[in-house]
């Protein structure tokens, strides 16, 4: 778990914090994605927690100990860090790179090579192909797949990534977006994600903090967010997105537990609660009807949606 105490950022000869007192908790296991504005603060929250860069005031501790009371490289190691431009040694071969923390952990020769591969084929690389190859000899999307299983080399529990996939094309980013989904699910890495790409935020977290000028607006749920957004600018940021894409992220039951939808008689099958809108607008193509059932877990009916519902969802303050 990390928690961030009234964490604050104030850089030298500069006028006002980068990041303003902040705090917030992540739970272990937990996938956090940050959104926000042009230098917002969100890469300086990022570095605070591996103490890239020292707090100027407050406390951040992970698993209940204070980060400024751990050895400064004893605290990198247990937090994997990937970055946009990948960092990898051009001159180092890709097991030589996923290697590092190992090497400087002292791992022996066999337990490194058979790391090495294990985290080859974690990022969907074969290891026959790619151990021996130089970072020029790989593509875009192979070389932050390589930067990811060198993070996840030492088995940290922690992963910070900032803007990992910001250079990569749309196919290739989605494809590693599915990854490092399918990575988080195996692995149960606690995993904080700053993305400049709402919908990649969206997607991949299982919460969302939007920062605005070193604050945080809102820190919550794609539900919330979107049916309950903080203020005009959480609203307004998620405004450019189209109905489609709404009804990817808000679930059923929340739209009915927000909206307390009034009781029509369901005439076709009902729609587990943690599914997406989209389900629901599946079943109203599927058959005539005048509202979907919606069912908490285990089949209780918690409540019925109308197409009326979703197209009211289009006036709501964030829609
Ligand atoms: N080393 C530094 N010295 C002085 N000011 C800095 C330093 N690093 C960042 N800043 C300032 O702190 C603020 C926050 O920067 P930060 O990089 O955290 O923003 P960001 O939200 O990550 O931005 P972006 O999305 O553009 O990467 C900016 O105003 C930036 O100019």
């Amino acid at each position: 778990m990390i928690q961030v105490e009234n964490v604050s950022k104030r850089f030298p000869k500069t006028q006002a914090d980068a990041v303003q007192p902040t705090s917030f908790t992540v739970a272990a296991g937990e996938f956090i994605t940050i959104l926000g504005t042009s230098g917002s603060g969100k890469t300086t929250l990022m570095k605070m927690i591996n103490r890239l860069y020292e707090p100027t005031t407050g406390t951040i501790y992970i698993n209940g100990q204070d980060t400024r009371q751990m050895d400064v490289n004893v605290l990198r190691r247990r937090i994997g860090y990937v970055i946009q431009q990948h960092g990898l040694f051009e001159h180092w071969t890709v097991a030589q790179n996923i290697a590092t923390v190992c090497q400087i952990l002292k791992w022996d020769k066999a337990k490194i090579a058979q790391r090495v591969d294990e985290t080859l084929r974690l990022v969907q690389l074969d290891p026959d192909q790619y151990r021996n190859r130089h970072p020029h000899q790989l593509s875009g999307g192979e070389q932050q797949r390589v930067g990811i299983a060198r993070a996840l080399a030492a088995d940290p529990d922690i992963l910070l990534m900032d803007e990992p996939f910001g250079a990569v094309d749309a196919v290739n980013r989605a494809t590693l977006q599915d990854e490092i989904q399918q990575i988080q699910r195996q692995t149960h890495k606690t995993i904080i994600f700053v993305t400049h790409d709402i919908d990649e935020a969206l997607k991949l977290g299982d919460r969302t903090m939007l920062f605005r000028s070193g604050v945080i607006q809102q820190f919550a749920t794609q539900d919330e967010l979107f049916l309950q957004p903080a203020n005009d600018f959480v609203a307004d940021f998620l405004k450019v997105h189209d109905q489609v894409t709404q009804w990817r992220y808000i679930h059923a039951g929340s739209l009915v537990q927000t909206w307390q939808a009034a009781a029509h008689t369901p005439t076709i099958d009902p729609v587990a609660a943690d599914q997406p809108l989209a389900v629901v607008v599946e079943h109203f193509l599927k058959a005539p009807a005048t509202s979907v059932t919606v069912v908490d877990v285990p089949h209780q009916r918690c409540g019925e949606l109308t197409l009326a519902d979703l197209a009211r969802l289009a006036e709501a303050p964030s829609c």
